[in-house]
């Protein structure tokens, strides 16, 4: 008897049908402007290794004993400030630029989005996706500068939803783009729009990024230099406007030494050195959320004019702006070339 002869022992499952997904990721976001919520979200993303680089051993009892105790409540006034009707900008603009890729790219593929911490799940939107027929997943984490924190261990969960499969789907994932030109013209075109319909002539536009600690440049994470590269490309197509750019990297988290100049820092310091009139973006962020909704629209006006500031303006992120979805809808084609 050959192979061929032997009857399989259970039916064969049915041949799939070959579809194509697309997977928009980004960071997470609580469930609700509230303690709970924000905790639960919290212990999520703190305890993941790629995030905070400190041995479980040590970090889990400051994690468990200090940061979880006392962060959700402030961390939650915070969310509140910046919630929307439909929930977590965030979420919402991950939303929105999901379904505007399905409208875009047709029914040849099926777009869904998934958050790396909270909820959708990542695993959860994957198994949505294949239960859909989809054989093959581009995985489009939208962080326009790769760094182990973001990009990494958006590749890492998905690995762990494939590893408990017998059978796979394919998965691509969407490169850094940092420094390709859709990006940097569309970046160039959205914020010359946006300086262009204020009530005031900005002196210096602030380009600020999510830091994190100096210790990941050090090791050989590329975050750095590809959030200067952003900047310089971008400061060139913006030549034109008069305005001096300032480089500076936001929300720092910890004791440990984070990139510099910090973004608080350098407003008081603009303010300080006499700069009247300033305009901030946050190009590294393809959607608007708490940390430029709170900690530069808000926070970051009040530490400007403190310090003798008079017109500051927090500039929107590309979001589902024309420019954000034409430069999405071009990087998303690129990578499924060949799969649709
Ligand atoms: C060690 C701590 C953190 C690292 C490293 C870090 C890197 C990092 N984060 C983003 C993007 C976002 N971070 C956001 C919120 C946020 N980030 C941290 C800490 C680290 N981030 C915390 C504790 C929080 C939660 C809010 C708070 O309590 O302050 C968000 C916004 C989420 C939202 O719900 O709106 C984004 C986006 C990048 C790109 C990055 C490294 C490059
Ligand atoms: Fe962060
Ligand atoms: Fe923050």
């Amino acid at each position: 008897m050959t192979w061929q002869d032997q009857k399989l022992p259970h039916d064969h499952p049915p041949v799939k049908s070959g579809k194509v997904g697309v997977l928009v990721v980004n960071l997470g976001t609580p469930d609700a402007p509230e303690k709970g919520p924000v905790k639960r979200y919290l212990a999520e993303f703190l305890s993941d290794r790629r995030v905070v680089e400190i041995p479980a051993i040590a970090w889990q009892p400051i994690l468990r004993g200090i940061i979880l105790n006392t962060r959700p409540k402030k961390s939650a006034h915070a969310y509140s400030q910046v919630w929307t009707e439909e929930g977590s900008p965030l979420a919402v603009i991950t939303r929105k630029q999901a379904e505007a890729m399905q409208a875009r790219l047709g029914d040849g593929v099926i777009v869904d989005w998934a958050m790396r911490y909270g909820t959708p799940s990542i695993p959860e939107r994957m198994q949505a996706l294949m239960d859909k027929g989809c054989e093959r997943i581009l995985l489009a984490p939208l962080y326009p500068q790769y760094s182990g924190a973001t990009s990494a261990t958006v590749v890492d969960k998905a690995a762990d939803k494939l590893r408990e499969m017998r059978w796979q789907a394919s998965l691509r994932t969407l490169p850094p783009y940092h420094d390709d030109p859709a990006y940097i013209d569309a970046l160039a075109l959205d914020l010359t729009r946006q300086l262009d319909a204020l009530e005031f002539e900005p002196e210096v536009l602030l380009l600020s990024f999510h830091g994190m600690p100096q210790r990941t440049l050090e090791l050989g994470d590329p975050y750095h230099c590809h959030c200067h590269k952003t900047s310089r490309l971008l400061q060139e197509k913006l030549a034109g406007t008069g305005l001096r750019f300032r480089t500076t990297f936001q929300s720092r988290f910890g004791p440990a030494k984070w990139l510099e100049p910090a973004t608080d820092a350098v407003l008081e310091e603009e303010a300080k050195a006499g700069t009247k009139r300033l305009a901030i973006a946050a190009p590294g962020f393809s959607a608007d959320c708490l940390e430029t909704l709170e900690e530069l629209a808000i926070q970051g006006k009040e530490q400007f004019t403190e310090a003798g500031g008079e017109q500051f303006a927090a500039l929107s992120c590309l979001n589902a702006s024309d420019a954000g979805l034409d430069m999405l809808e071009h990087i998303l084609r690129r990578e499924l070339s060949g799969w649709i």
